[in-house]
């Protein structure tokens, strides 16, 4: 009888999970985090505009869920009413989905992680992590001043919940934050300047991605 030798094991490169690749192509992401109202939005289509990034808006893509009409609509619809924050699986197959369907490789993500869960889940899920987080630090005072003058209909831009989004940022955002900056991932922006000179600091950050 011959020797019987074990085949060697044979690793598919279905079965190896690169760190940032979304189907085959490798992507850069950047978290945009910062209170609400601290311009995040605002600075994102910036961003956009002269470095070619595609701006992804954690917010903006629940509302666009409420607005489909989606089983999941009324849940978020009430989560964003009440300032909460909407259950990861949800807000992070919309963020897939939206990288999926878009053909660059260069996203900002706006608004997301939110909280511990958003961040470990979303690193399980999809294995990106960013090269960077881009943090806009701004006073309450401000943010709340910008949020009441924002004029676009949102219904969580009210006092009331105002103040229970500014309570689950201290509580459950800054702690994404921390977490990131002890990795030395975190650019921190000072966004209560005007819009200009705030550009003026993002535009130093992104400069290394100019033309790429
Ligand atoms: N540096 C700034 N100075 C004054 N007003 C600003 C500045 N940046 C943004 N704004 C204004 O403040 C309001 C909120 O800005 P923006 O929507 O960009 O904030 P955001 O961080 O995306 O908020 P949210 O988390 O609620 O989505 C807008 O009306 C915007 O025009
Ligand atoms: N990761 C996230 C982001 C947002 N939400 C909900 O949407 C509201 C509005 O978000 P903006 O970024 O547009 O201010 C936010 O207050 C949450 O209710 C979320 O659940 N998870
Ligand atoms: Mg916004």
């Amino acid at each position: 009888m011959g020797t019987v030798v074990d085949a060697p094991a044979v690793v598919t490169e279905k079965e190896v999970v690169a760190e940032n690749m979304l189907g085959d192509k490798k992507v850069t992401v950047v978290f945009v985090l910062g209170g609400p109202g601290s311009g995040k939005g605002t600075q994102c289509s910036n961003i956009v505009e002269h470095f070619g990034f595609t701006h992804l808006s954690a917010g903006d893509l629940l509302r666009a869920e409420i607005k489909s009409g989606s089983e999941n609509g009324t849940m978020i619809e009430n989560m964003i009413k009440e300032g909460k924050i909407v259950p990861s699986e949800v807000t992070i197959k919309l963020l897939q989905q939206a990288m999926i369907k878009n053909e660059n490789d260069k996203f900002l993500i706006d608004g997301f992680p939110r909280n511990e869960e958003n961040r470990a889940a979303f690193e399980n899920v999809t294995k990106i992590s960013p090269a960077f987080v881009l943090f806009f630090n701004c006073s309450e005072e401000e943010m709340e001043r910008r949020l009441l003058g924002r004029n676009e209909g949102r219904v969580d831009d009210n006092i009331e919940t105002i103040r229970k989004r500014f309570k689950v940022f201290v509580e459950s955002s800054l702690p994404v934050i921390e977490y990131y900056d002890a990795k030395d991932k975190v650019k921190k922006i000072d966004a209560a300047k005007p819009i200009p000179e705030v550009f003026e600091d993002v535009k130093a950050i992104f400069a290394p991605y100019a033309n790429t």
